[in-house]
């Protein structure tokens, strides 16, 4: 008998339930037996906020490590939380079918319906950024761990709302507090965001045809768009930076928005290319974005 395939993940409830379902669907597909073993981050323990933290993948390098020690096989990461920069040590055996990509606002009232000076939580520059070009009335507090303890800050009082993204709540069972759901004109999303990673090392060419099977082409492809748009403007996770793609199995529609902290100066394009061209379309809107000054509107925080 084979031994169980042993899956990385971050201990958050978050974490083990995307990597559980990623397990079962292996397991489905397979037949061979997944077992999870929960890995501590940097990103879990630090007091810091991310958007202080100074660089990406805070969340990612310990499962890396666990992976060079040959103590898992592979790991699940959220797709947003993946530095652009690629390791060559490691690779992205597949990129399973996207959630909602979409940010939501959790709370008891919609976002036009906050009364001025109203408390939003979010630790993200990029949503701190787009809402306040649409409600600069409202006061953004900077807000960081796990998705339970930032919406409990509502029941405290603490705040009056909080937006984290749709697909985590749904995947930590709290969709029914979600009073709003922001559309990609409104908000666009983190690049990524929605979509998940599955890691194994390069070097094992029978693991990543295994785990292949989970692969979906279309979210690749947006995803790698969507990412090459963040890898161009040199930018990481807590840069004030959207970006959306969708493959129609035809062609490639990308959106991506750069927006000044304040909410007041955005460039915002879109561009249509090939599929099997992504990081191509991705670096191309990226170079016109520059053109139009998105580098200077990024300032301080483009890394
Ligand atoms: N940076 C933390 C993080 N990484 C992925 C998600 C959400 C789930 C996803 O995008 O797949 C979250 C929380 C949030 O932004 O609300």
């Amino acid at each position: 008998m084979t031994s169980p395939l042993r899956l990385g993940t971050r201990r958050s409830l978050m974490a083990t339930t995307q990597s559980q379902m990623v397990a079962d669907a292996y397991v489905a597909r397979t037949g061979r037996a997944v077992e999870l073993v929960g890995v501590t981050t940097f990103g879990d323990v630090t007091k810091a906020h991310l958007a202080q933290l100074g660089g990406t993948g805070v969340f990612v390098t310990a499962l890396r490590d666990k992976l060079l020690e040959g103590e898992v096989d592979f790991a699940v990461h959220s797709l947003k939380d993946l530095p652009t920069q690629q390791d060559p040590r490691f690779t992205l055996a597949a990129i399973p079918t996207r959630h909602d990509h979409r940010d939501a606002l959790v709370g008891t009232s919609k976002f036009a319906d906050l009364a001025p000076g109203s408390r939003v939580g979010t630790g993200s520059p990029r949503r701190v950024a787009m809402l306040s070009a649409l409600r600069p009335d409202l006061e953004y507090v900077a807000i960081r761990g796990n998705a339970d303890t930032r919406i409990g800050k509502i029941a405290a009082g603490e705040l009056d709302a909080v937006v984290l993204a749709s697909a985590g709540l749904t995947r930590i069972g709290r969709s029914a507090e979600i009073s709003q759901i922001f559309e990609i004109e409104e908000l666009l999303p983190a690049p990524g965001q929605g979509a998940l990673a599955v890691e194994c090392l390069s070097d094992r060419a029978d693991l990543v045809e295994f785990l292949g099977v989970l692969d979906d082409p279309a979210t690749r492809s947006a995803v790698t768009a969507e990412r090459a748009v963040l890898n161009a403007l040199e930018a990481g996770c807590a840069a004030p930076v959207g970006a959306f793609a969708v493959d129609d199995g035809h062609t490639l529609n990308l959106t991506a928005v750069v927006v000044s902290i304040d909410g007041r100066e955005a460039v915002r394009k879109s561009a249509a290319g090939s599929p099997s061209e992504a990081v191509d379309l991705g670096r191309l809107l990226a170079a016109e974005m520059i053109a139009e000054g998105a580098d200077r509107l990024m300032g301080e925080h483009s890394h």
